[in-house]
C-alpha cells in the first residue's frame, strides 16, 4: 500500500504537469508564464486549454471584473461572524458555500452554467477574502473597480489605495506560481467531491478546506509565525536545530513531489529579497536564506512555494492570517480547472482501503459489556 497515496497516478489530466521537476500549465513552463503573463491570462490558459488571443483576454478580463461585487447577503454574513475567533480561511470556507445559496445556477449541471459559475467565484473569492479582512478590523468593505486587473483590485479592495507597481507585480506573479499545481491535496478534494456529481461550490468549499491544512496551504501562515518567533538572524539556526531535535516539521520545507527543489521557489525567493530591501526588513529574507540552507544540508529537503511567500506577503503589509486565503485566491482557478475536467470525463472516485482492524468479533449484548 502506498500510505497517502504517494506515487499514485489517480487520473489523467491536460491542465499541468510536473515533469524532472519542471511544472508546466497546459504544456508552457511556469517560468515563462511568471515572467510574461498576466493571472487572468493564465486563469484562461487553464479553463480553456489555450492562451486567449487579445480579446478575448480584455473581454475575459472585463467578464471578472462585472463579477467581483458581492451580494450584501454575503457582507451581511461575513459581518454575523464572531470576529474575535473566526479566522479568514473558516470565514472563506464558510462563505463560499453560502455565496452557492446565492446562486439561482447552483444546481444547474451543463457547461455554460458551469462556466458562468466559474467566473462568479473566481471573481468573488478575492472579495470575499478582503471584505472579510476589513470587517474585522471595524472597516467598510471596498467596492472593486472595473478598470484595475485581478491583483491590482485585490490590494485595492484590502488597502483602500491602488497599489504601486511593484506591489501589482508581486501579486500578479504569487498568483500565477499559485495557480495550478496538478493533484495536490485540495485539487484532488475538488475532483473526489465533484466526481459524485455534487455542483461547483461543494467542489470549491470542500477544496478551501483541505488547503487550509498546515501540511498544505496552512504553511505559509505558519512559516512567518517561525520567522517571527525566531526574530532575528543570528536565532535562526539554533532555532530550526532545536525544532529538528523535537521532531519537529518545519514549515515551508519538503514536498512530496519535489524531491530537488520546487520551480516556483525561486520567483518568490526573488521577490522576498526585492520587497525586504524596499521594506528595509532584509532580516526576513535573511533569516530564510539561512534556514533553507541548513535543512537542504541537514534533512536534504528542498523549500517549497510556501516558505518564501511569507516574507513576500509580510512585507507588502498583509496580515499573516491572510496568507493562505490568497493561496485559494489564485488555487481556485487550478480547482475550477480541474472540476470542469472531471465532469467532462467523469467517474466516481472510489478506491478501496486494506482492512487490518480486529477479525471476526462477537456481538454482546450492552447490559453485558
Ligand atoms: C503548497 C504546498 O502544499 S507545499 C507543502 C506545504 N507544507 C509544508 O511546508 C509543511 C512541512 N512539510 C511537510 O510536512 C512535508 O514535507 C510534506 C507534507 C509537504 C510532504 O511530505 P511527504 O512526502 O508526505 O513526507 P513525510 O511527511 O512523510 O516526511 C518524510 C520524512 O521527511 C521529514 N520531513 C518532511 N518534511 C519535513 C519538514 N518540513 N521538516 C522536517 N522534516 C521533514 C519527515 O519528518 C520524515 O522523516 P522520517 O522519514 O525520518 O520520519
Ligand atoms: O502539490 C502539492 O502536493 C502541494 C503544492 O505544492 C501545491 O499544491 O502547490
Amino acid at each position: 500500500m502506498a500510505k497517502g497515496l504517494e506515487g499514485i497516478v489517480a487520473t489523467e489530466s491536460s491542465i499541468s504537469s510536473i515533469i524532472n521537476d519542471q511544472l508546466t500549465y497546459v504544456g508552457y513552463t511556469i517560468d515563462d508564464l511568471a515572467e510574461n503573463s498576466s493571472f487572468e491570462e493564465v486563469v484562461f490558459l487553464l479553463w480553456n486549454l489555450r492562451l486567449p488571443a487579445k480579446a478575448e483576454l480584455n473581454e475575459f478580463k472585463a467578464e471578472l471584473a462585472a463579477e467581483m461585487e458581492l451580494p450584501e447577503a454575503i457582507i451581511e454574513h461575513l459581518r454575523s461572524y464572531d470576529l474575535s475567533t473566526v479566522r479568514p480561511m473558516a470565514a472563506l470556507r464558510s462563505a463560499v458555500s453560502i455565496l452557492g445559496l446565492h446562486d439561482e445556477e447552483a444546481d444547474v449541471m451543463d457547461e455554460a452554467a458551469n462556466k458562468r459559475k466559474a467566473v462568479r467565484l473566481q471573481a468573488k473569492i478575492a472579495t470575499i477574502v478582503t471584505a472579510f479582512a476589513r470587517i474585522r478590523k471595524g472597516q467598510d468593505p471596498i467596492k472593486p473597480k472595473k478598470d484595475l486587473g485581478f491583483a491590482a483590485n485585490f490590494l485595492y479592495m484590502l488597502n483602500a489605495e491602488e497599489p504601486k507597481d511593484v506591489e501589482e507585480e508581486a501579486i500578479n506573479k504569487a498568483l500565477i506560481l499559485h495557480a495550478d499545481h496538478e493533484l495536490n491535496a485540495s485539487t484532488f478534494t475538488a475532483r473526489v467531491c465533484v466526481a459524485t456529481l455534487s455542483d461547483i461550490y461543494s467542489g470549491v468549499t470542500a477544496a478551501i478546506g483541505a488547503l487550509k491544512g498546515p501540511l498544505h496551504g496552512g504553511a505559509n501562515e505558519r512559516v512567518m509565525a517561525m520567522l517571527s518567533e525566531i526574530g532575528d538572524e543570528e536565532n535562526a539556526i539554533p532555532y530550526i536545530k532545536q525544532k529538528l531535535e523535537n521532531d519537529e516539521k518545519i514549515m515551508g520545507m519538503g514536498h512530496r513531489v519535489y524531491k530537488n527543489g520546487d520551480p516556483r521557489a525561486k520567483y518568490l525567493k526573488e521577490m522576498s529579497k526585492e520587497l525586504t530591501k524596499i521594506t528595509g526588513q532584509s532580516k526576513w529574507y535573511d533569516m530564510s536564506v539561512k534556514i533553507e540552507a541548513f535543512i537542504k544540508e541537514k534533512k536534504g529537503l528542498p523549500a517549497n512555494v510556501d516558505f518564501y511567500s511569507a516574507s513576500v506577503y509580510h512585507s507588502l503589509g498583509i496580515d499573516h492570517d491572510l496568507f493562505t486565503p490568497i493561496f485559494a485566491t489564485s488555487r481556485i482557478s487550478g480547482w475550477i480547472a480541474h472540476i470542469l475536467e472531471q465532469y467532462d470525463n467523469n467517474r466516481l472516485i472510489r478506491p478501496r482501503a486494506e482492512y487490518v482492524g480486529p477479525k471476526t468479533q462477537e456481538y454482546v449484548a450492552i447490559e453485558n459489556r
